[in-house]
């Protein structure tokens, strides 16, 4: 794991978990946490394990959701965590969702309303808390898709906070940092990010959703909320001769937060 990665999973999960603490009205209320193109990430385990008023949904496309169920069915460690039940893949003749009691891994094109709108309400509770996470999602979506999809989930759950981490082109003007990016990624694996440079400063990331935000660069993550103990274990794990280079990287992902509460008040 690079530091990138670790800073990565550190931050969202660190941020999930103090909401998770902190933000809610007694550590028993039940809350769902919805991973909007979840690909193989695999967090829910160690959070359905910690917190047992959680359910978790994992939506993808159906290619992406099928590999991840196949590996979660056939594996006695997964299924006994996450409590699945009937038969294996490779015993069964036909692909079955996982669904169990407190998590759902399901086909879904996020960008469909069709598809999201009845999955989210067939499979959730818009009374219920809801954190969504977008880990590395929302910079491959087309801009005026993002925004309905965002448009589309506030207005679902009326108390909600959202993770999202992405990366940003940049905004100085001497910033090339998101067309090298972009060109990258276009020649050596045909992928489009279609509002890297749209959402390009934090500012702009921040102010694509409704709510109270809050937004940091890994840099500043890096620098503020690691304590130098940490700072030196990674040293010990990954050499590391450039710094500038590390900030530079770093500069150019963000995580964002965003709090929602629209119940009406009494
Ligand atoms: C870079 S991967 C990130 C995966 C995961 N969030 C993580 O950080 O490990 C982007 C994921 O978004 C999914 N994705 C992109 N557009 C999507 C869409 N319209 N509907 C569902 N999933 C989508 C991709 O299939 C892929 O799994």
């Amino acid at each position: 794991m690079n530091y990138g990665t670790y800073l990565r999973t550190v931050s969202i999960d660190l941020k999930l978990a103090h909401w998770l603490k902190n933000e809610l009205g007694s550590a028993h209320d039940k809350v769902q946490v919805i991973n909007l193109g979840c690909g193989s990430d695999l967090r829910m385990l160690s959070f359905l394990a910690s917190y047992s008023n959680i359910e978790w949904i994992d939506l993808d496309y159906e290619e992406v959701v099928t590999f991840k169920a196949t590996i979660l069915q056939n594996n006695a460690k997964f299924r006994a965590a996450l409590r699945i039940e009937g038969k294996r893949p490779e015993d069964s003749p036909s692909f079955e969702n996982v669904i169990t009691g407190r998590y759902k891994l399901l086909p879904c094109n996020i960008i469909d309303n069709e598809q999201l709108t009845p999955i989210l309400r067939q499979y959730s509770n818009s009374d219920v808390p809801t954190v969504i996470l977008t880990e590395c999602v929302l910079c491959y979506l087309d801009e005026t898709k993002a925004s309905d999809l965002i448009t589309t989930i506030t207005n679902i759950y009326k108390d909600g906070y959202w993770i999202s981490y992405d990366p940003i082109g940049g905004s100085g003007s001497n910033d090339r940092f998101g067309s090298i990016m972009q060109d990258n990624l276009r020649e050596s694996r045909q992928l489009n990010m279609p509002t890297l440079m749209v959402f390009n400063s934090e500012d702009k990331y921040k102010d694509r959703f409704p709510g109270t935000s809050y937004i940091e660069t890994m840099w500043d993550y890096y620098q503020n909320q690691l304590d130098e103990a940490e700072r030196q274990r990674l040293k010990t794990l990954q050499f590391l001769d450039e710094i500038e280079e590390l900030q530079v990287i770093f500069s150019h992902y963000v995580i964002c937060c965003t709090s929602w509460n629209f119940k009406p008040s009494h």
